[in-house]
């Protein structure tokens, strides 16, 4: 059985940031992800999601002037000492919020020496896995779709898994976002099959227009199954934009409500 996490930088933006925990618990969610916590003290945060009873499946690492138009810096050479500074401010989060899965998004790299940015990805990459081995925490690594993204270190899933082999670390693996896996892999099913035990968070959204899982050219119904059948029990992330006002929207989700 499938297991939901409502993103909170997506989903219920009807309300404040630190009111979208209880929204999400009163539509019947058990976990929540978001992008970026920092605006708030991780206190006050933890104290949001402790009031609402629910667990926090995934943030990100600070990912540089958002504003700006920068998205990570793990693989961009001479960031190496924000990365790793980064490193600790996500770790007091993570700590705080009994979080178990970062991602850590790597930049975009268009114009760059490519061995450049990957000797860089994997030596960061190696020192957060290894700070963040101590507390459990696994670090992801999310390839993301060039239509949306373009220029971002990685956008294939296979890409991902190289790199992932590079850094050879027990807690490093892949965040499968299947919305940008659709748009630059495609076969699904068998994507799935192939990546199983690969990957330690998945994400959800239609196909092309990043809405509701129920339209649009994916069977969700189908690929949830998959999921069950290659023995993926962590959570997935509803990383997607409602079309009209968000628990409007929820009907997909009645099935997976728990009690
Ligand atoms: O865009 C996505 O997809 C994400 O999962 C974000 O964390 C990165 O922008
Ligand atoms: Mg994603």
């Amino acid at each position: 059985m499938p297991r939901f996490a409502a993103n909170l930088s997506m989903m219920f933006t009807e309300v404040p940031f630190l009111d979208r925990f209880a929204a999400a618990a009163a539509a019947g969610f058990q976990a929540v992800e978001f992008l970026f916590p920092y605006e708030h003290p991780p206190e006050v945060v933890a104290g949001k999601v402790k009031e609402a009873g629910l667990s926090v499946a995934l943030f990100n690492m600070p990912p540089g002037d958002w504003a700006a138009g920068e998205r990570g810096m793990a693989a961009i050479p001479g960031r190496e000492a924000e990365f790793r500074e980064n490193v600790g401010v996500a770790l007091r989060y993570a700590r705080a919020l009994e979080c178990r899965t970062l991602h850590g998004m790597c930049g975009i790299t268009t114009g760059m020496d490519r061995a450049a940015c990957e000797a860089s990805f994997v030596e960061n990459y190696r020192f957060a896995a290894d700070a963040l081995a101590a507390e459990g925490i696994t670090l992801v690594l999310e390839p993301i779709n060039s239509r949306n993204m373009p220029g971002y270190f990685v956008a294939h899933q296979r890409e991902g898994i190289a790199l992932i082999e590079r850094v050879a670390r027990p807690n490093v693996s892949l965040q499968l976002d299947l919305y940008h896996a659709q748009i630059m892999d495609g076969d699904l099913s068998k994507l799935i099959e192939a990546l199983a035990g690969r990957f330690a968070h998945v994400q959800v959204a239609s196909v092309p227009d990043r809405h509701e899982p129920d339209e649009g050219e994916l069977n969700f119904p189908h690929l949830f199954a998959v999921l069950d059948r290659v023995g993926y029990a962590g959570w997935i992330g509803c990383e997607y934009n409602p079309r009209g006002e968000t628990t409007a929207g929820l009907g997909w989700f009645t099935p997976f409500r728990a009690g």
